[in-house]
């Protein structure tokens, strides 16, 4: 696993807008070099602010949309078109504004698909074993990038601190009890997040501080699970000035002062 780079950007209006321009330039590097690319997205307000941000730049048309597969980290277990579902936040920010082909978008199906929440994540497990390659040499994809935003709890996806998600081996579980609404969720485990060749983590905000600190710490990932946000090649920690406020001097880039 990698050890996590920092990279600090003035206010959360500039890191979404840095966010994007990093997404469409690894999306085109990674489509450029093996025709296709595949993307994680997250939930949350940061992460739907960097979709946002990606559809408001033209450079977006840079990215050949119908050979991206995309995928959740994680989904709230609500209906179809729920506004809180992350899918829904996701379409509206941008996946209703982008050629995207509709059978390489991966959702993670609600209650109104008729299946219990562990239904919903063995389908969307026996999704990812399909897309696996045996290059992968596990049952998910190597994702090119996966994105996660982080709760001030240090939650990722929907693994927070101290549930049994966090022991899983399984790629993806249901999650029961979540201590931010709603209690029911989808979430992909820590391995399968730790498959991803890149994982960025992306956080804005002072009530992150003390969780961006403690992920970049040794703490064990059952207390923190950010601190299990690891890719294979690369990790990286995007945060804006007050998400950083804690973090050792010297360990964050200031890139956008
Ligand atoms: O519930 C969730 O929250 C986190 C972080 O959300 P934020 O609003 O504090 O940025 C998100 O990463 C996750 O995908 C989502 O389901």
């Amino acid at each position: 696993m990698s050890v996590p780079t920092v990279v600090v950007h003035r206010d959360a209006d500039i890191l979404a807008k840095a966010v994007a321009a990093r997404i469409i330039t690894r999306l085109v590097d990674v489509q450029s070099a093996k025709g296709t690319a595949s993307l994680v997205l997250t939930g949350g307000t940061i992460g739907i602010a960097t979709l946002a941000a990606i559809a408001g730049t033209p450079a977006r048309d840079a990215v050949d949309w119908r050979r991206l597969d995309i995928w959740w980290g994680d989904e709230r277990f609500l209906p179809d078109g729920d506004p809180e579902r992350n899918e829904t936040g996701a379409r509206r920010a941008l996946l209703d504004h982008v050629d995207v082909d509709p059978e390489r978008v991966h959702v993670m199906l609600g209650p109104d698909s008729g299946l219990t929440a562990e239904e919903s994540a063995d389908a969307y497990a026996t999704e990812l074993a399909k897309a696996a390659r045996p290059e992968d040499h596990g049952p998910s994809p190597s994702f090119d990038v996966t994105l996660l935003g982080m709760g001030p709890d240090a939650h990722v996806a929907s693994l927070f601190p101290g549930m049994p998600a966090l022991y899983d081996t399984r790629p993806v579980v249901a999650v029961h009890g979540a201590p931010k609404p709603p209690p029911t969720r989808i979430s992909l485990t820590l391995p399968a997040l730790q498959a991803s060749r890149e994982v960025w983590v992306i956080a804005a905000g002072a009530e992150k501080a003390g969780a961006v600190r403690l992920a970049l710490s040794e703490s064990g990932p059952v207390q923190v699970p950010a601190a299990g946000a690891r890719g294979r090649s690369r990790t990286l920690f995007l945060l804006d000035r007050t998400a950083a406020g804690k973090i050792p001097p010297g360990l964050g880039r200031l890139a956008s002062p």
